[in-house]
């Protein structure tokens, strides 16, 4: 196995009597998009913080390809970092914000401008390195700070939540660019983010934080496929949380179990095969393209149901609320998890509080 770009090894944060980290182990390989996932408050930015050599750990190692910088100072770590608030110099141009860095480093000046130019280049802003951070937009300049961070030519790039402040639209776009950009850099980047959906689109693989600790690393389609305890199921994707009482009269089963909601299907899509239970609809939550119907069912739990909208018009959608149906689904679709649906519940309580 080649030397991973980063590893943790047993690393530990407390912050008084708070366990902010607690005994981390992770590999990060080299040239991978690796994102940390979780909700607020689950460790995931003192991680990074710690992989960048700003907050030191209690206890455990990092190691940066291959080499223990435990101890070492920020600037004397081969990673560069990209906050959320983009900390631009306002008083400098686009350009002299890319180059700073390297003049820091005391990088000939003839090498400076090129290197930087380069950089902007890369981010699609050569256009604008005369333009003053004020005068750009949120998107440009998250794109500035990407470029000052890459005119390092780091081995890892550290992005903390760096599409936080941008609307929806533009941040869907910067997040494929970002994704581009990854791959036609090699740089191994480590993406903190609470947002399930753009972890999924721009990651190689995801570590999905709760409380301190990893609760599974696993590439985006395995996670949501295959997630491993009840947490993931719950934060990752939207999933029907079967335990306890309601398992045994759904599915007959004991244990905690998951059905996605896009694989249960309704009255005429149930398939043969299926395993079949019956219910009225509660409620239909219209989102476009798709709706959201809530099942209660005859033997207790409520179930979600998506259903894309291919043919039923809204208000023939609208006009199932009350009605009886059945639901349906194949017994592959029932994942078997660990942990249970009431540690969810509370993490989730926690998160909106
Ligand atoms: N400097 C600090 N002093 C005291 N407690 C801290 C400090 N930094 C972080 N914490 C605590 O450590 C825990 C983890 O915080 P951290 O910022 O790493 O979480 P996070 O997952 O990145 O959350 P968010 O998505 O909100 O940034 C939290 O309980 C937080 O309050």
């Amino acid at each position: 196995m080649s030397t991973p770009a980063v590893e943790l090894v047993g690393l530990t944060k407390s912050f008084g009597s708070v366990t902010a980290v607690d005994g981390l182990d992770l590999r990060i390989e080299d040239g991978e998009f690796f994102s940390m996932l979780g909700p607020s408050g689950s460790g995931k930015t003192t991680v990074l913080r710690m992989i960048a050599g700003f907050e030191l750990p209690s206890a455990g190692r990092v190691l940066l390809a291959g080499e223990d910088v435990t101890g070492r100072p920020p600037f004397a770590r081969d990673v560069n970092t990209v906050f959320q608030d983009y900390a631009l110099f306002p008083h400098m141009d686009v350009l002299a914000n890319v180059e700073y860095g390297l003049r820091v480093k005391r990088v000939p000046a003839s090498q400076r401008r090129d290197r930087a130019m380069a950089a902007l280049e890369s981010v699609q802003l050569g256009q604008l390195a005369r333009r003053r951070p004020t005068q750009l937009s949120g998107g440009q300049r998250q794109r500035v700070a990407l470029a000052r961070a890459l005119v390092n030519r780091p081995r890892v790039l550290l992005l903390d939540e760096p599409l936080g402040a941008l609307d929806l639209k533009l941040r869907r776009a910067m997040q494929l660019e970002l994704k581009d950009l990854q791959r036609e850099v090699g740089i191994t980047f480590v993406f903190v983010t609470h947002d399930q959906e753009e972890a999924l689109t721009m990651s190689d693989r995801i570590a999905v934080f709760s409380e301190g600790r990893i609760e599974q690393v696993a590439s985006p389609a395995e996670l949501y496929e295959s997630p491993g305890t009840a947490f993931v199921a719950g934060f990752v994707g939207t999933s029907n949380l079967l335990s306890g009482d309601a398992a045994a009269a759904v599915l007959g089963r004991t244990g905690t179990f998951s059905i996605r909601p896009e694989k249960i299907h309704l009255d005429s899509d149930v398939e043969s095969g299926n395993t079949t239970a019956r219910g009225t609809v509660a409620d239909v939550v219209y989102l476009g393209s798709v709706n959201h119907y809530l099942v209660d069912l005859d033997a207790g739990p409520t179930l979600t149901v998506l259903k894309q909208n291919l043919r039923d018009s809204t208000e023939q959608a609208m006009g199932r609320r009350g009605q009886q149906v059945t639901v349906g689904w194949a017994d592959e679709h029932v994942i078997e998890l660990s942990g249970d649906t009431q540690q969810v519940q509370q993490s989730h309580e926690k998160e909106k509080s």
